[in-house]
């Protein structure tokens, strides 16, 4: 989809101290550091009118500190900005909202209470002699997002909207709050992440559409789709600008190497190899006719010791919810589940987690990470009980031990297992919740998107412990929307719609995989 239409301008004028007059925005030299950490070392870059730009590094790489650099949240230690060719500084997101730069973020950012209307006006409303002018930007709104060719109602509530819908809003606010600009530059944060398919076609059909309106920055860990949306990438790593090629020339295996400094395994989950198959054991969790209040089941399922069970289905079939339900943060209305013979009714969470049920959630904002504790408090969190049974003390040595090894093993990003969670990067903070389940002897791991956000090293690894862990009987509910994923990692898959399973689980035993057209079919 890239166009090539765009021509780009040539490196030497790129990177030239004064700068072409044509680019959209241009930075020249930036740096930051946080106390110990220097997140961004000497960054230059420059993006032209109608560009599309992919920006890709791994974790901690320092994409998310140059975004905010970029829209007035953090300021630079050091380098200097052009928007238009004017050196501009921001010192908020309003600031640079007024030269058309803004940033729609990786967690959305809006208020589902309210109508779409008064997302897109939030902060800058329009009132007469304090009152506001609802009508005037009811009608104004939703010509707005008409012109934009975007789909939604603008006077319905967000929280009635799908993900998609609350994407598209989060765009055209973008697009709002920029008004005044001639030349907005939209600034894409990992966008597709909670996405399904036909959300990623439509959001880059919209991309597409307005590159003649506005320039892009896509930030992605999906290099496929980077490479899908954007005219040229650059890559950062470890705070520096290694690579700027056209899409048309890289490939993922390049900008893997440029962003790892090694070749990854290609496609690991797709291998199925490892796959464990004939000697799965007991039965670990039996899901009875399980009922949630809000339009899921009955359900009915059982996994086996070694077993990973996949869900797929489109967005608002309930597999969020099933999830939910198996951890004990939503409540069963009728129904049992049994983990490892213990039959509970209306669990809570506490009871699933001593039952010996792990979950890991899609939603970050809800992952109960304590932001002001330690990496090593938030990867122990749940280890007291199953390290010391009964044994009121800590076993801080091995507590130490487990960290840095997770530390390791998923290349957390992190000055030291004593470092604040808060400082992570985004991708550094879900690697810590799936150190905390990962390393906790728990027989039952349910897992929502366990590799969204995370860099496709990190992937790569959690896929490598989900089959260890297999190996060592742990069942897993492996609930996602990346099809080939679910497809290459799971033993059998059912698909939800509208609350329930259509009909029986698909046998996903390696030779025998459903296709995803198989999977999608059953999904709509
Ligand atoms: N507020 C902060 N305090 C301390 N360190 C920080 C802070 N924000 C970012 N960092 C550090 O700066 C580095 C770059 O982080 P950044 O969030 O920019 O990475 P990223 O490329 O966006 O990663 P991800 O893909 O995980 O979102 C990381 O080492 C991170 O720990």
């Amino acid at each position: 989809m890239a166009s090539q239409t765009h021509t780009n301008v040539a490196d030497a004028d790129r990177d030239s101290p004064t700068g072409g007059n044509d680019h959209s925005f241009r930075v020249e030299g930036i740096s930051k550091s946080f106390r110990h950490v220097q997140a961004l070392k000497d960054v230059s870059l420059a993006v032209d009118h109608g560009e599309v730009i992919g920006l890709v590094g791994e974790n901690g790489a320092g994409k998310s500190t140059l975004l905010n650099i970029l829209t007035g949240v953090l300021e630079a230690d050091e380098g200097r900005l052009y928007v238009d060719g004017e050196a501009v500084t921001f010192t908020s997101p309003r600031e640079a909202a007024n030269y058309g730069v803004s940033l729609v973020h990786q967690e959305q950012d809006v208020i589902t209470t309210m109508r779409g209307y008064e997302n897109l006006y939030l902060g800058r409303e329009m009132e007469q002699f304090g009152v506001l002018k609802k009508e005037q930007m009811r009608e104004e709104a939703q010509a707005f997002v008409d012109d934009l060719g975007i789909n939604i109602d603008v006077d319905e509530r967000v929280r009635n909207y799908t993900f998609n819908e609350r994407q598209m809003l989060e765009i055209a606010k973008a697009f709002h709050v920029s008004q005044k600009s001639e030349n907005p530059v939209i600034l894409l944060d990992e966008p597709t992440a909670g996405l399904e398919e036909s959300g990623r076609e439509i959001l880059f059909d919209l991309v597409d559409d307005l590159r003649d309106r506005a320039t892009f920055v896509f930030v992605s860990h999906e290099l496929d789709e980077v490479l899908q949306i954007s005219d040229r990438i650059y890559v950062l790593k470890d705070g520096e600008r290694v690579d700027d090629t056209t899409a048309a020339e890289a490939t993922t295996d390049s900008l893997q190497q440029a962003m790892v400094g090694r070749e990854t395994a290609d496609e690991y989950y797709r291998v199925p190899d490892q796959q464990r198959e004939t000697d799965l054991g007991e039965t670990t969790l039996t899901v009875n006719e399980v009922v949630h209040e809000d339009a899921v089941g009955p359900i009915s399922f059982s996994v086996r010791a070694g077993e990973i069970f996949g869900i797929v289905g489109v967005e608002g079939s309930g597999k969020q919810r099933l999830g939910r339900l198996l951890a004990g943060d939503l409540s069963t209305a009728d129904g049992s589940i049994s983990v490892d013979g213990t039959t509970l009714q209306s669990p809570t969470v506490s009871d699933m987690v001593d039952a010996g049920v792990g979950y890991i959630p899609k939603d970050r904002k809800s992952e109960g990470l304590l932001l002001y504790q330690s990496v090593l408090v938030n990867t122990s969190l749940a280890m007291v009980r199953d390290m010391h049974g009964n044994m009121p003390l800590l076993d801080l040595d091995a507590e130490e031990k487990a960290t840095l090894d997770a530390i390791e093993e998923l290349s957390i990003k992190t000055p030291g297992p004593d470092a604040l969670v808060h400082g992570l990067s985004g991708g550094n903070q879900q690697k810590v919740v799936i150190a905390r389940w990962l390393a906790q002897e728990t027989p039952v791991l349910v897992m929502d998107n366990v590799t969204r956000g995370i860099d496709v090293g990190a992937k790569e690894e959690v896929y490598r412990l989900c089959r260890e862990l297999t190996d060592q009987g742990v069942s897993i509910v492996f609930i996602g929307d990346e099809l080939p994923e679910v497809i290459g990692m799971s033993n059998r898959i059912a698909v939800m719609a509208k609350g329930e399973f259509v009909g029986e689980p698909f046998d996903a035993s390696p030779g025998n995989k459903p296709t995803e057209e198989d999977l999608i079919q059953e999904m709509i």
